[in-house]
Parts: C-alpha cells; sequence; structure tokens
C-alpha cells in the first residue's frame, strides 16, 4: 500500500505528479482557505507533510501517529517543535540555497527602496502631486559607498554582502556567533561584536534565524546605539525584533527609516502603527517570491520528503 503525504500550499502541477506517482497524495492548495478539521482527520494517518509555515507543535503532532517526516517549503524552520519532533522520531527537512540569490535580491531592493523612497515617491507621482519643481522633501540617502552592517552573515547574508560590496562599494561590517574568513577575503568584511556594528552602520540588515537566542534580538538598547541617520532592514523574522521599540524608534526619529518584509504577527494587523509610519517601507514576507524560486524550493521540499518516506537521508535533514 502507498504512503499517505498531505500537501498543505499550492505546490506546481509536476510536483504534485511526482508526488502522486510515489504516495497517496490529499492536496490542500491553501489550508486558510479550507477544512481546518477535515486537515486534522487526514493527519492522522499520514505519513509525510509538505508545506510552509504552520506551526508543528505538539497540539498539532498529537494529531498525526504515522507520521514520519515533515519537509517545509522555506528555508526557516522556526515553525518548528523539534524537540517534538526529536522525541517522536519524526525527521524534519527545509530549502537552503535554491533561494538565497532571490531573497537577497528583495531584501537589497528593500534597502534601496527605504533609503530613496521609492513607494512614497511612486504615489507622488500617480496621485498627480508632482508639478515640476524639484522639492527638497523628497530627497532619499546614498546607499553607495555607506557602511553595511549585517546581522547573521550566513548563505543569504553573504549574498546581500557580495551586492552591497560589488554592485554599490559599500563597506561590509558582520556580526555572528563565529567569524567567517570567507566574507573577510572575498567582500573585504570586517568582524564586529554586535554593539560596535549597530553604532558604525549607516544601514542594519538583519538575517538571522528565529531562535530563542536571536528572539528580540534588536530591542530599545538597540535601536539607541544606532546612529540618527541609520536605516534598519529586516528580511529574517518578525520576532527577532522587539516591534514595540521598533516602532518607537522610528517614531521618535531615533532611527531614519526601517525597510520590513517580515514582522512579529503574520499577516500584519490592519492597525499596526507600522503601516501609518512614513518612513517605513512594507513587504509581505516575500523574499523568496518568484515563481522561479518557489517552484525549485516546491521540488527541492518534495524530494526530501519523498527521499525520507523512502528509508534515504534526505538532502536537508535538519539536525
Ligand atoms: N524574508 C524571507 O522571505 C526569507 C527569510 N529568511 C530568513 O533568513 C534566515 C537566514 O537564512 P540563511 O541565510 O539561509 O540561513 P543561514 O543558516 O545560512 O545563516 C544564518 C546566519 O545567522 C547567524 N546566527 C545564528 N544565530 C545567531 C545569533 N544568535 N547571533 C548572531 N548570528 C547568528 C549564523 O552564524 P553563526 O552560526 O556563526 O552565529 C549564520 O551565519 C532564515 O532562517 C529565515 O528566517 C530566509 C529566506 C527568505
Ligand atoms: O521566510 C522564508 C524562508 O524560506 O524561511
Amino acid at each position: 500500500m502507498k504512503q499517505k503525504v498531505i500537501v498543505y500550499r499550492k505546490v506546481p502541477k509536476d510536483v504534485l505528479t511526482l508526488l502522486n506517482e510515489k504516495f497517496e497524495v490529499k492536496y490542500y492548495k491553501n489550508l486558510e482557505t479550507e477544512s481546518y478539521s477535515d486537515f486534522l482527520q487526514e493527519l492522522h494517518t499520514a505519513h509525510g507533510l509538505l508545506g510552509s509555515s504552520l506551526k508543528i507543535s505538539k497540539e498539532l503532532l498529537d494529531h498525526a501517529p504515522n507520521l514520519k517526516i515533515v519537509s517545509n517549503i522555506s528555508v526557516g524552520y522556526d515553525n518548528f517543535d523539534l524537540e517534538q519532533l526529536n522525541s517522536r522520531g519524526i525527521l524534519a527537512t527545509n530549502t537552503p540555497g535554491v533561494l538565497v540569490d532571490t531573497t537577497a535580491d528583495t531584501i537589497f531592493g528593500l534597502l534601496l527602496a527605504t533609503a530613496r523612497r521609492m513607494p512614497e515617491l511612486d504615489l507622488y507621482v500617480k496621485s498627480g502631486k508632482w508639478n515640476g519643481t524639484k522639492d527638497e522633501d523628497l530627497f532619499g540617502v546614498d546607499v553607495h559607498h555607506k557602511v553595511l552592517g549585517i546581522i547573521g552573515m550566513g548563505s543569504i547574508g553573504k549574498a546581500i554582502a557580495k551586492r552591497a560590496h560589488f554592485g554599490f562599494d559599500m563597506q561590509i561590517l558582520y556580526h555572528n556567533r563565529s567569524q567567517n574568513n570567507q566574507v573577510e577575503n572575498e567582500y573585504n568584511a570586517e568582524y564586529c561584536e554586535l554593539d560596535e556594528l549597530l553604532k558604525r552602520s549607516d544601514y542594519v540588515c538583519l538575517m538571522t534565524p528565529h531562535t530563542p537566542e536571536t528572539d528580540k534580538l534588536i530591542g530599545e538598547r538597540e535601536f539607541r546605539l544606532m546612529k540618527d541617520s541609520s536605516i534598519f532592514i529586516n528580511g529574517s523574522r518578525g520576532k527577532n525584533v522587539d516591534e514595540e521599540a521598533l516602532i518607537k524608534a522610528l517614531q521618535n526619529q531615533r532611527i531614519l527609516a526601517a525597510g520590513l518584509d517580515v514582522y512579529e504577527t503574520e499577516p500584519i494587523n490592519k492597525d499596526n502603527p507600522l503601516l501609518k509610519l512614513p518612513n517605513v517601507v512594507t513587504l509581505p514576507h516575500i523574499g523568496s517570491a518568484t515563481k522561479e524560486t518557489r517552484d525549485k524550493m516546491a521540488r527541492l521540499a518534495a524530494e526530501n520528503l519523498a527521499a525520507g518516506l523512502e528509508g534515504k537521508v534526505p538532502l536537508n535533514l535538519i539536525k
């Protein structure tokens, strides 16, 4: 008998075909709009789970006594309760690598858009306010030759550093728990303790995973250390930042502006003050979202899942 797999996010047709050849597949294109109780019912007999964002908690796993593998279509896996998965012998996988350049493009684009106030200017033109005079109130700040501090110089951090160093002649500072000789040699990056990075950077870009250690890593104290001319970019996870402190720092001009792809709560609440601030550029957690990259991620996630169910070691097993 075929093993049963639940796919709870929309995936390309060829990925579904691949899975259908090997497994019995229950497909929910969008769990948010479909029956969650039906999903929980199906979970009882499922061996594999493929999707993204869903919180894989103790409560959910209690509905899944036969589960062998959970395959995330994302690199971040802060939605997994790893302790619970480990204690039940359930494998967990993610999709690193294939999304690096696309995400770096988005985050560097967000940095440029924030520095040069592009969404605001787009609205200015489209709303007919452009009357031919050059208005100093619309000036942005330079990106080239400035100091970029990257917190979390991993795969995506490095790809951002590459763009900044070769494309924009930026000086790169970085902070990790460990030093990285490759970025120091290739992009002339300088390792800094967090506080020093915050004090010296014109742009602070956060790219760490969300873990107990990075929870609210950037809060009131950290915003106080930053220059009042600095721009804060968060492409990682909203929970890595104390959002109340960020709002205050922006409202009080403690920092100049922020570009955000991620938020404490997603989707962001409609009355979140961040949405009212002119010095904030927002994106809807869209870092890896091009058709090409999302297809690659879904394919890789399906391959990880298939490997796990066929008794092989998945390429992207989370240890
Ligand atoms: N906005 C979006 O759409 C996307 C967001 N992401 C987010 O970006 C994150 C990073 O992805 P990726 O670059 O592939 O991951 P990597 O694992 O390659 O890099 C993470 C980096 O963070 C550093 N890090 C981890 N913990 C800490 C800490 N406590 N303090 C300082 N640095 C730390 C690590 O270095 P060290 O171990 O030396 O500390 C490492 O260099 C993902 O986990 C995800 O949350 C990813 C893809 C898309
Ligand atoms: O946020 C996206 C991811 O892949 O992680």
